[in-house]
């Protein structure tokens, strides 16, 4: 059943839009998290591509992305989450890494 609390201005709402206004809150917090550890993995492939200029390597290194989907997978069973779904972010996340890693080379 929905509850109905009068709020500053005297009108009243339900608690569950409350509720609702609160969780997207949340989610906002979290999205913006999101972006700035996307950043934050971005800025770290700069430095990457500057070593594998000085060292003469490859943008692309087939084992390290092993690793990192591997490492996405037991992470996504670890926080319960479907691994295809988290495995599909990653794939995303080492393309735009292999794009800003070519702009920097
Ligand atoms: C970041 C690197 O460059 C590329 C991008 C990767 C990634 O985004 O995780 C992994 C391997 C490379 O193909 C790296 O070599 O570590």
């Amino acid at each position: 059943m929905t509850e109905h609390t009068p709020d500053t201005d005297s009108t009243v709402v339900s608690t569950d839009e409350m509720d609702l206004d609160e969780l997207r809150e949340e989610i906002r917090s979290i999205d913006r998290e999101i972006v700035e550890l996307i950043a934050q993995r971005t800025y770290v492939a700069d430095s990457i591509a500057r070593v594998k200029t000085e060292r003469g390597l490859a943008t692309t290194d087939e084992s390290q992305e092993e690793a990192v989907m591997a490492r996405a997978g037991e992470n996504a069973e670890r926080f319960d989450v479907d691994a295809n779904m988290v495995k599909a972010i990653f794939r995303l996340l080492i393309e735009l890494n292999k794009i800003e890693q070519r702009n920097e080379r």
